[in-house]
């Protein structure tokens, strides 16, 4: 396995996720009574969304990462409690810091939160969800100059981490199918590694104008064997929801599923395993919530973070594998940490 030995700036993005994570632990302390309603008692996951009126997806941001925290636990029968530390944010423990934690609470970022657990995301966005083209309401992702943003805002890190993932991925003579890929570069690092394939990038046409300028530069840089590429890339334009995909011998996708919500990703699952010849592999770059679905932190603030921003939230490598399971794929076992709490798993058709 390659790591590069450059250091892992995963630091700087669990410090900006953190603050996600901030205005989940004041809007369940104090706008949505977490602690006080299960002052009571354990209950099922099920059961204390059912008494705060949480659906699914705010749910699974919220638990995981309250047991992050370690302001929660499950007991023997897979309940959710109140930790030992949890009960300092409950009003019936003295001494407790809700006063403390209190003078924080009108934060708009944590009234925002509260509300956005309550709907279960924005209650309305006139120019679309970030990072998400469905149906035919309006996309950013559709539009010059927010796919412009959007890219180039994701272009660093999509750079940062390509070569660590090209060369994880396997080596082989084949096509890769780079699904939403965004910038390129995952696209671009893999064909460096593997001279004689080729690939598609699938995005929509306004990123993939973005994606165009960044292979330019690619090219430019003089690395050896990047004469190449350009001929060896593909630029598909289109709506992955909807539209017709190439077969192909190995599929990406780089924080991809983490943008949508349940039901979309057992679609897409079933969507892209039909993509694949015999052999084929689907590989997803992600930060991936534990199976226990109780951290690590730096999974929950990212969810936490994607909640607020998409219509998705972070999963587990077992929400991932059931979903490949059901499209008639084997799961792989590896699971291949990258960087930036990143990591890849990937599942075979055969
Ligand atoms: C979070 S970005 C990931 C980009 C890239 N894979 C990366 O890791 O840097 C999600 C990408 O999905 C694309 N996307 C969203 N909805 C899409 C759709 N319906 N069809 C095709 N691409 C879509 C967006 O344009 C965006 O480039």
């Amino acid at each position: 396995m390659f790591i590069s030995s450059q250091p892992d700036p995963a630091p700087i993005t669990r410090q900006l996720r953190a603050m996600f994570g901030s205005r989940l632990l004041l809007a369940a302390i104090h706008h949505l009574n977490v602690f006080e309603t299960l002052g009571n008692g354990p209950l099922s996951l099920a059961e204390l969304s059912d008494r705060l009126c949480l659906a699914e997806r705010p749910a699974m941001v919220l638990f995981p990462a309250l047991c992050a925290m370690e302001l929660l636990d499950y007991d023997q029968q897979g309940r959710l409690q109140i930790t030992d530390l949890g009960h300092y944010v409950t009003q019936s423990q003295t001494p407790n810091l809700t006063g403390y934690t209190g003078l924080e609470k009108d934060d708009p970022g944590a009234v925002e939160m509260a509300q956005f657990l309550r709907n279960d995301g924005p209650l309305a966005s006139p120019q679309g969800i970030s990072f998400v083209k469905e149906g035919d309401g309006p996309s950013p992702m559709d539009d010059t100059e927010l796919a412009r943003k959007f890219t180039l805002g994701l272009a660093g890190r999509a750079q940062l981490l390509s070569p660590i993932v090209a060369a994880n991925l396997p080596k082989r003579t084949g096509h890769l199918l780079d699904v939403a890929g965004g910038s390129g570069f995952y696209t671009y690092e893999w064909l460096l590694a593997n001279p004689t394939s080729t690939a598609t990038l699938f995005d929509r046409q306004a990123v993939l104008a973005v994606a165009a300028e960044l292979l330019d530069q690619f090219a430019a840089s003089g690395r050896p064997g990047v004469a190449s590429v350009r001929s060896r890339v593909t630029f598909q334009p289109g709506d992955m929801l909807t539209d017709d995909l190439p077969q192909t011998d190995l599929l990406l996708a780089a924080s991809l599923f983490h943008d949508w919500p349940t039901s979309t990703c057992r679609q897409l699952a079933h969507r892209f395993a039909a993509t694949l010849r015999p052999g084929g592999e689907i590989w997803v770059h992600d930060t991936f919530l534990n199976d226990t679905l109780d951290g690590p932190l730096a999974a929950t603030d990212y969810s936490a973070q994607l909640f607020w921003v998409t219509k998705g939230r972070c999963y587990s490598r077992a929400e991932y594998q059931s979903w490949f399971a059901e499209a008639g794929l084997t799961p792989l076992p590896d699971a291949i940490p990258t960087k930036l709490d990143y990591g890849l798993i990937g599942a075979r058709n055969g």
